[in-house]
């Protein structure tokens, strides 16, 4: 989206936003998209009480984008009023008169008085932040990456960077740009798909930043919050020494995990244990947000902030890509609310104090071209760094002693077997609730990649109250009136219609780990019957590993655990299904028991409900057409 040159307002500008009026206090920047200022607004922010907010002005150039900014702000909606989340006011869009056909969106959100991170950390060039403010900031970070984890179904913010985090008037760190966000994305099935997500990675996130599941797509493996959880360990490898892990590598390092640290600032090892532990290749060994946090606050000797609800993810619980288009492009809460593997992301209730109403639900893309970290610090050490051990870095994750290997005095007081098996069996959950994720959404299909027209006639958003296209403008900039309620044009975004832009880092030519279809369903059965094994001795031998929890949040986990053996049950059953003759497997069907997933079969409702045809006589039958070049090993760049 080129953001067209337009001049900015003169202090004292009067404008409405939604439902406040807004007075231009100061010009701050420019961002990539936006000119940014201060203002004063009437009615106060009844979060802060205070009166003085941020203004975002956006001038967008057609309707695709309008929905991206549009997704965006519904992304800040459901995280408003969360401390460490860039707080949303309120918001108002209209067609600029200016520009033919573009859109100009303003967005008032908290005031963040002290500017970014990045400036802050320019004043330290000299005299770097020390090991407690590192803990500080990634504490605070996490608990607002926490929040949208904690939604049901999770937010992924997909570009998490020292860019992106605030400073507000009172030093708390805050989140902020939430232009990327999405819902989990399944692995791709075939090359328009695989096509489509690389495309949307390079968009939406940051190179340097990029976790190795987003990096070599054909890993078959979901992007989920452990590609957050991986963008948080650059993150903090970057508090700490200024440049990130794999800046000289590139791809080809993210993809091998090799980094080194450098010898200055000297941190402890326990914060490099900690960098090791979260930059590790395999999604399901990189701690979740909870485990995070806790080592955080065990090294900062505090409190965990946050409470410990893992609750896996059911299978249809899971957006995919086209589900996002159309909800980016739609903004249909009706629509949404009534889609089959759709849920509305609802708070969790470790959450809830610091969580929205849950206004509405959008998903989202943006055309935003991110090729590199444009930060200006620099860091310019030698190198004589020691080399990683990767196997000693899986062992801190898989290790709950080593784990719990800074727990303070008052952790130390805990029953340690109790505390050691409860974190087993939280990774365990937790990795099985990826791999679940992997498995089942592989068998998900996306039923068309290329998002639908939409009728987003039923919008309740406050940014567009009525449809933009019928406003018109009365008064000063940025204040209109609707003339009527028509329904608003479809808007129909093309896979491959928006540009690509350009990346530091090259495509990768790196050997594939594992493709969708190398995986062998002796793997899936055995990794169903390890974790049936794990969660029956866990509940064997240590009965009582919840004792020093209240009894709710002991019903809760065994439900948790119930759930997950539910699940791996059926998971099994689907397996057999699956490797069931074709003949039985119809039979199956037509009795109405659950038959396995397959691919190319739609889970949606209406494809459930339509009845089976009788076979075709073989010599009817098409020949099958020849297997997409990515499906037999290769590439597409290698076509
Ligand atoms: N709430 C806020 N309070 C104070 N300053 C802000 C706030 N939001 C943004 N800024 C300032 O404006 C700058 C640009 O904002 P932002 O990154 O949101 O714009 P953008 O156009 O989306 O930029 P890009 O997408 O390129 O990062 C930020 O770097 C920050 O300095």
């Amino acid at each position: 989206m080129n953001q067209p040159q337009i001049g900015t307002y003169n202090v004292g500008t009067q404008l409405t936003v939604g439902s406040h009026q807004v007075e231009i206090v100061k010009y701050l920047t420019s961002g990539g998209f936006a000119q940014v200022y201060s203002a004063l607004i009437s009615p106060p922010d009844p979060h802060s009480h205070s009166n003085i907010a941020c203004l975002k002005r956006v001038i967008v150039p057609d309707k695709p984008s309008l929905n991206t900014l549009r997704a965006e702000v519904d992304a800040m909606r459901l995280l408003r009023n969360n401390r460490y989340v860039v707080s949303y006011i309120d918001s108002h869009a209209a067609k600029a008169m200016l520009h033919n056909g573009s859109y100009e969106v303003f967005v008032l959100m908290e005031y963040c008085e002290r500017g970014g991170l990045i400036d802050f950390m320019n004043t330290r060039l000299q005299n770097r932040l020390h090991e407690f403010e590192i803990l500080q900031i990634m504490s605070q970070v996490t608990q607002g990456v926490a929040a949208m984890h904690a939604l049901q179904p999770p937010l992924i913010h997909r570009d998490i960077k020292i860019e992106n985090v605030l400073i507000s008037a009172n030093n708390e760190y805050k989140l902020c740009d939430f232009g990327s966000v999405c819902g989990v994305i399944r692995p791709p099935r075939n090359p328009q798909e695989l096509s489509y997500v690389q495309q949307d990675i390079f968009k939406n996130t940051t190179a340097q930043y990029r976790s190795p599941e987003m990096v070599d797509i054909f890993r078959g493996l979901p992007i989920d919050e452990k590609s957050d959880i991986w963008a948080l360990g650059i993150f903090l490898y970057k508090l700490c020494y200024y440049t990130t892990p794999f800046e000289k590598g590139g791809e080809p390092a993210i993809l091998s995990g090799h980094f080194e640290f450098p010898p200055y600032p000297d941190y402890s090892e326990q914060l490099r244990d900690l960098i090791r532990d979260i930059l590790v290749q395999n999604p399901c060994q990189r701690p979740n947000v909870y485990q995070l946090l806790k080592r955080i606050s065990i090294m900062q000797n505090v409190p965990c902030p946050i409470s410990d609800i893992q609750v896996p993810q059911a299978p249809d619980s899971h957006l995919n890509l086209t589900e996002l288009h159309q909800l980016s492009a739609t903004q249909n809460i009706r629509s949404l609310n009534s889609h089959s593997t759709i849920e509305r992301p609802i708070p969790n209730p470790a959450f809830q104090s610091s969580m929205p109403d849950a206004a509405t639900q959008t998903l989202f893309s943006r055309k935003k071209s991110q090729t590199s970290d444009n930060t200006t610090l620099n860091y310019s050490a030698e190198n004589p760094q020691t080399s990683l051990d990767k196997s000693e870095s899986v062992s801190h994750v898989l290790d709950p002693l080593l784990f719990e290997s800074g727990m303070s005095n008052t952790s130390k007081s805990l029953n340690r077997a109790k505390v050691s098996s409860t974190t087993k069996l939280k990774q365990v959950i937790d990795s099985e609730a990826h791999n679940f994720r992997h498995n089942y959404t592989m068998n998900l299909p996306l039923r068309n990649i290329i998002p639908q027209d939409d009728d987003s006639s039923s919008s309740s958003d406050e940014l567009y109250p009525e449809d933009v296209d019928k406003l018109e403008k009365t008064q000063s900039l940025g204040s209109y009136i609707s003339r009527d309620n028509k329904k608003g044009e479809s808007v129909k975004e093309s896979l491959t219609s928006s540009s690509l832009p350009g990346s530091s880092l090259t495509a990768t030519s790196t050997k594939l780990d594992l493709k969708l279809e190398t995986l062998p369903n002796s793997t899936f059965v055995n990794t169903v019957d390890n974790c049936k094994n794990s969660f029956r001795n866990f509940s064997k031998s240590n009965p009582l590993t919840y004792d020093d929890v209240s009894v709710s949040r002991q019903d809760l986990k065994n439900s948790i655990r119930q759930r997950m053996l539910d699940k791996l049950n059926s998971s099994e059953e689907s397996f057999n299904a699956r490797k069931m003759p074709k003949a039985k497997a119809s039979e199956k069907e037509s009795t109405g028991k659950p038959i396995a997933l397959k691919p190319g079969i739609s889970t949606s409702k209406d494809k459930k409900a339509k009845p089976i045809p009788p076979p075709k006589p073989l010599h009817l039958r098409p020949k099958p057409p020849p297997k997409p070049l990515f499906l037999a090993g290769q590439k597409l760049s290698e076509k």
